[in-house]
């Protein structure tokens, strides 16, 4: 059901302060006064994550033949990040307001100015003139007096063993991507695998963002379901439109309205890309990027053959012929997924202007919702036969169970973590055997028989 407020009447302090006051995302430390752009899931925002992640499983992996799901270590090879060419080029243009000392991505300041300029086009030269033409003012102090651009590596980096020593920095992954490409040989002999296969995972990256980071949408830490598809020169151009069709009808199925999504084509392309697209999501804060699909070419295999010293090669069993694989990749950001889910499902309704009776639900598609449904005795006395219902229910769903406050005030308090279903057990119950089922965005009522709720609940939450 689609939300009585428009993306742009929705305020993130909102939606921040009720993450916050619901369990779904709290400050990173909370308790040492937060620590920036770092945030903790709580008990819901971890279990609607955990239930993304089944759907882009199940997408991805389950429903894809010839699709293969890793789990690749966090720390790799030094060399790894040598080859991918991040330790050279994986960087910020950075500038310092040498008044009030704020840093600055130059190439944000320039699209803030100007969202039509494409910073993303410019050299870092092209940059700094573009600010001083334009007298871009510093957003913090509104003086225009800034240091020259410099390029920052965004890669963490960490040593193993005991000496802080070049020989043994170790970096923390910045993307998944390379977990996927130096295991491609490894994949490819044991599933016994024909091109085109891809190799997805989830898992964590790390970037040492310095720009605020509007909420999870830019983080230090944060997640990636991650798509690679392998597969013949020829063919990639194909592949690369059908997966970018793909992930936007993903979206879509999880609830983000097609109206409130757009491609973004890339003009400048890294070195080695053919072709590059983001899905970008109508944030209550602007347009915001939450997938990226490119067209690697064999840029990745290649230069690991180079650095490891290991063929990369497959031998197509048709022709026999040998060659280095292209990379159709596609990434999706878990928690910039889940921060647009939030986004959307996020809704005020007035039911009563004049009594100023406004109700906050969060219209999130039933697959991802943290509880499933929530059982609501009408009474304390039927505490006792509801939990029957709980017990029975948690068999197999996450369900709720509330017997505090009035059943209105109950409703409320699952409309607003989203709560699909609320199953309420009234003096009836004991005699009928039924329960009220009441939907959380039209709030209409119907009986159940108890013994029908479980595949009326799994009949409704299926991605
Ligand atoms: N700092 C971050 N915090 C949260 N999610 C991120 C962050 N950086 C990237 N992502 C997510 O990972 C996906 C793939 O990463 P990719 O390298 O393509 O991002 P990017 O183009 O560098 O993003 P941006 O331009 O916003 O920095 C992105 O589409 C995004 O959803």
């Amino acid at each position: 059901m689609k939300a009585v407020l428009k993306p742009e009447e929705k305020s993130m302090e909102k939606i921040v302060a009720l993450c916050k006051t619901r369990g779904f995302i709290f400050p990173g430390s909370d308790i040492y006064g937060g620590l920036a752009n770092t945030w903790d899931y709580g008990p819901l925002g971890a279990r609607l994550k955990n239930n993304v992640k089944d759907t882009w499983r199940k997408r991805f992996i389950q429903e894809r033949k010839n699709s293969y799901e890793v789990d690749a270590d966090i720390l790799m090879h030094p060399r790894v990040w040598e080859a991918s060419g991040h330790v050279a080029s994986f960087s910020d243009p950075l500038l310092d307001c040498k008044e009030c000392k704020m840093r600055h991505r130059a190439d944000n300041l320039i699209d803030d100015f100007d969202p039509n300029a494409h910073a993303d086009g410019m050299t870092k030269e092209e940059m700094f003139q573009y600010i001083k033409d334009h007298h871009i003012p510093c957003p913090n102090c509104g003086k225009h007096n800034f240091t020259d651009i410099r390029e920052f590596n965004l890669m963490f980096q960490t040593f193993r063993g005991v000496t802080n020593n070049n020989k043994s920095i170790i970096y923390l992954r910045p993307e998944n991507a390379q977990g996927e490409y130096v295991n491609f040989l490894n994949v490819q002999r044991t599933m016994r695998a024909k091109l085109p296969f891809s190799i997805g995972q989830i898992g964590k990256a790390f970037r040492n963002e310095i720009t605020p980071g509007n909420f999870t949408f830019r983080t230090i830490e944060f997640e990636q379901m991650e798509f690679q598809t392998f597969c013949k020169e020829g063919t990639d151009t194909e592949l690369y439109d059908y997966f970018k069709a793909y992930g936007k009808q993903y979206f879509e199925d999880l609830g983000l309205p097609a109206e409130h999504l757009r491609f973004h084509d890339h003009e400048k392309l890294a070195h080695y890309a053919k072709a590059a697209c983001d899905i970008e999501f109508l944030f209550p804060f602007g347009w915001g990027e939450i997938n990226g699909t490119h067209n690697r070419t064999n840029f990745d295999l290649t230069r690991h053959q180079e650095y490891s010293g290991q063929k990369m090669e497959y031998l197509d069993p048709e022709t026999n012929e040998k060659f280095i694989p292209f990379i159709i990749e596609s990434t999706y950001g878990l928690d910039r997924t889940v921060l647009a889910l939030l986004s959307e499902a996020y809704d005020e309704e007035v039911l009563d202007a004049e009594k100023n009776d406004v109700r906050v639900v969060l219209r999130l598609n039933p697959a991802v919702a943290p509880y499933k449904a929530a059982v609501l005795p009408l009474s304390k006395k039927l505490s006792g036969p509801a939990l029957e219902v709980y017990n029975r229910l948690a068999k197999k769903f996450m369900v709720d169970f509330d017997e505090t406050g009035s059943i209105g005030k109950r409703y409320r308090r699952e409309d607003e973590i989203g709560t699909p279903f609320c199953i309420t057990y009234d003096f009836d119950s004991e005699n009928d055997g039924c329960v009220t089922i009441r939907d959380r965005d039209t709030m209409a009522q119907e009986r159940v028989k108890i013994d029908e709720l479980e595949a009326y609940i799994a009949a409704r939450i299926e991605f």
